[in-house]
């Protein structure tokens, strides 16, 4: 046993957190989906992100934590380049999907956004029923044939494990859903475009325990198919679904490695304080 795990008492994880006798993962060995290149990023003169250098796997769960003000939100927010809609946002640097650079001129950012899914901490509905929600993205893209936009929306549902709770109520508003169910509509909604990628930002914050559960089991399916980031304020979260960990601090990417080994074996001094309750 080493020092974290002696002294470590905020960051409870259970054994079976990591996966029962999971084998240390190796970025080394990944298929890589992302890659960060010397990324800074600057809103106005402030510089939210310093040099940030990293790679993120396909078809695994990878969780950003972090203290406040770190740039965890503005670190994802540049994978589906969401910061573009914010004036005084500059980046320098690359961030390659799939080896092809994002910010690219050939880059169409109306379909970059298609590949790359994002869902935020509050569930935002549309104003529509759970249906029209889900078969949204689709109409967007010209697809009317009724029988396949019902089959797109029951697969879709029945991905984000929300089905048997909505099919009898697909005309209903979805602001009649309770919030955990609104947080699994929203990420229906966003896999019915089918993309490659799935940004989560704290994607449980404003749900109870159980439809906190619910959300991160569906996390954890939804890898089989898609590359899921997730941005968490929530350590114990962090440990129960991802394969990999980054850990921030003050922009600047501190220590990246599979999770349990971060967890339990941090390499640096700041990711132990860190995770061990005694950063602040
Ligand atoms: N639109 C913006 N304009 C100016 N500054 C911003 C903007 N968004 C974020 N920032 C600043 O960038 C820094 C990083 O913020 P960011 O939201 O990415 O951090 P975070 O780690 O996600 O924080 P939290 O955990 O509190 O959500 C902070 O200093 C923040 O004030």
């Amino acid at each position: 046993m080493n020092s974290t795990t002696q002294t470590s008492e905020p960051i409870k994880v259970s054994a079976g957190s990591f996966g029962q006798g999971r084998r240390r993962l190796d970025i080394e060995k990944e298929k890589i989906c992302i890659e960060a290149r010397n990324l800074d990023l600057y809103y106005g003169q402030d510089q939210a992100l310093k040099n940030v250098n990293l790679r993120i796997p396909h078809n695994r769960v990878t969780a950003f934590i972090g203290p406040s003000g770190c740039g965890k939100s503005t670190l994802l927010r540049c994978f589906n380049r969401m910061n573009d809609l914010i004036d005084t946002c500059r980046i320098e640097g690359e961030i390659l999907i799939d080896g092809q650079d994002i910010n690219s001129r050939e880059v169409d950012v109306a379909e970059h956004r298609r590949r790359v899914g994002m869902v935020f901490q509050k569930p935002n509905p549309f104003p529509k029923s759970i249906f029209e929600n889900v078969a949204y993205g689709l109409r967007l893209q010209g697809v009317n044939d009724k029988r396949r936009l019902a089959e797109v929306v029951e697969n879709s549902l029945r991905a984000a494990a929300l089905w048997d709770e909505v099919k009898d109520r697909l005309d209903d508003n979805a602001f009649g859903l309770s919030g955990g169910q609104q947080q699994r509509l929203v990420i229906a909604r966003a896999i019915a475009i089918e993309p490659e990628v799935v940004l989560l930002d704290e994607p449980c914050s404003a749900l109870d325990p159980i439809s906190t559960a619910k959300v991160e089991e569906l996390i954890i399916e939804l890898k089989e198919q898609y590359t899921i980031v997730i941005v968490t304020h929530n350590m114990q979260q962090a440990a129960r679904v991802s394969d990999f960990t980054a850990y921030m601090y003050m922009g600047e990417l501190i220590e990246f490695d599979d999770t349990a080994h971060l967890f339990t074996n941090p390499r640096k001094k700041a990711t132990e304080d860190y995770i061990t309750g005694r950063y602040g």
